[in-house]
């Protein structure tokens, strides 16, 4: 009886394994026919379910031979290998020691992991080799970088993020002044954030992705309560499109003396109002008091430096040195600065290279020649530069990042010019009426919106 009950159960245990076998092989039959469509439509889905783990398998295999491979590995002491051979009577001597590594960690488009380094490594041996890591794990791209004194972080991207940079469903961060503009090769987003770093320096040759990414900045900007205001020296042609949403454009040199002059002005009036409420920037103020954030875009450098006769060199200095003051100022009372050119270097003036070092952070698209990358980058990460001298001009709106934590590529979202004229046609009521740059607008092609009234305001 006891026996006829014990083969029942086997044979029911048998049954159930059995069938969670066949569903197992069906289910995975069934992704890797259902594989193509699915990493199309959904990669992240695609990348959890068959990307991560074939490569997990594929790190963990081919860790011990690549290490050892690439020259990362470390033998054993010559006389434990001799003692080892004594004693084990012709046994194969010990394996040279690899690095050690923490869990494998999937990404969203990729994993990362952390690695130990062996006495006498540093974290250059490994980057040397991470073209090596890349081909044996069948993956896009791998990047190593310092985590820790003595370990390295390992981040491998599986396909290229940049290819395709998808528009996100949601793009605001919920947080003033920080916008998505973008998407990393580390496949998360790109997202500029003004309060962290002010001041913006964007470079790249025309057709190289300048403008695309302003749009996306601004389509971010003007859902926000901040100003933007615009000097486009070429006639306004690039900023107009965002007119209604300006709260005031400048589209020649004089008229852009003349507003960085009052924005100067503005800002030390906000000195002044920190200064009296014993406040160190406008974020110290209560809220009520706290003026709007501005934020000033200026498209080609180029055109306020250049000076082709006399008459110009003071007008050009003029308006370098306003620049230069208000990047100076300018962060801690809540004006900040994006300042855009297709060819930047220390000829187009003596201001250049200070108003560079004010710009702390740096985007770098395709160069047409190396003395721009060299000034957007140059400064703060040699390595970077030859990152950005490789970016071909198939692949426009793709970037190189750099502030002094390291750098990035990146690429923007293909903002159109229709998309950013649209958003700032829908957003034009949140501009802000600025009366201290009243004065720059009596000029009359110095646009001045009075889209808010003030009264509305002062309640
Ligand atoms: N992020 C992007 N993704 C895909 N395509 C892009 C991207 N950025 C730019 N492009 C393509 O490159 C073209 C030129 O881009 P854009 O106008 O931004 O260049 P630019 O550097 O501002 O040029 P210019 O200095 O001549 O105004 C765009 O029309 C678009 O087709």
């Amino acid at each position: 009886m006891i026996l006829s009950a014990t083969a029942s159960a086997d044979s029911a245990g048998t049954g159930w394994s059995g069938w969670v076998l066949v569903v197992a092989a069906a289910l995975v039959s069934g992704l890797l026919i259902a594989g193509p469509a699915l990493r199309r439509r959904w990669p992240v889905a695609w990348w959890v379910c068959l990307g991560f783990p074939a490569a997990w398998l594929r790190v963990v295999r081919t860790w011990r031979p690549l290490m050892a491979g690439c020259g990362l590995a470390l033998s054993r002491k010559a006389a434990l290998t001799v003692v080892s051979g004594l004693v084990g009577n012709g046994a194969p001597p010990p394996q040279p020691r690899v690095p050690r590594r923490g869990l494998i960690r999937p990404t969203a488009g990729g994993f990362c992991l952390l690695v130990r380094l062996l006495p006498g490594q540093v974290p250059d041996d490994f980057a040397k080799v991470a073209p090596a890591m890349a081909h044996n794990w069948e993956v896009h791209a791998v990047r190593v970088s310092e985590s820790r004194p003595g370990v390295v972080r390992i981040v491998a991207s599986a396909s290229d993020p940049l290819k395709e940079p998808r528009l996100p469903r949601q793009r605001g961060t919920g947080q003033m002044l920080r916008v998505v503009v973008g998407v990393l090769e580390t496949g998360t987003r790109w997202v500029m954030d003004l309060r962290q770093i002010p001041h913006w320096l964007i470079v790249g040759a025309t057709r190289s992705g300048k403008s695309t990414l302003i749009n996306a900045l601004v389509a971010g900007l003007a859902r926000q309560p901040v100003a933007l205001v615009g000097i486009d020296c070429e006639g306004g042609m690039e900023l107009s499109l965002y007119r209604p949403r300006l709260s005031a454009l400048a589209t020649n040199r004089a008229q852009a003396v003349k507003l960085l002059g009052s924005l100067v002005d503005l800002t030390l009036d906000r000195m002044t109002l920190c200064r009296e409420a014993r406040v160190r920037n406008v974020w110290g103020l209560p809220e009520k008091k706290r003026p709007v954030p501005i934020v000033v875009i200026v498209d080609e450098l180029a055109e306020l430096f250049l000076v082709a006769s006399r008459s110009e060199k003071e007008e050009a200095q003029a308006a370098g040195t306003a620049l230069i003051r208000l990047a100076q100022l300018g962060a801690a009372l809540g004006v900040f600065l994006v300042v855009a050119g297709q060819r930047v270097g220390s000829d187009l003036g003596p201001g250049v290279t200070a108003l560079r070092a004010q710009l702390g952070g740096r985007v770098c698209h395709r160069v047409a020649d190396p003395g721009t990358a060299e000034m957007a980058l140059g400064d703060l990460n040699p390595d970077a530069l030859h990152a950005a001298q490789s970016i071909s001009p198939e692949a426009a709106g793709t970037a190189v990042l750099a502030s002094a934590d390291g750098w990035d590529r990146a690429r923007s979202y293909l903002v159109s010019e229709e998309e950013a004229e649209r958003v700032a046609e829908e957003y034009a009521d949140l501009t802000p009426y600025l009366p201290e740059l009243v004065g720059a607008g009596e000029e009359p092609s110095v646009v001045r919106l009075d889209r808010i009234d003030p009264n509305d305001l002062d309640d």
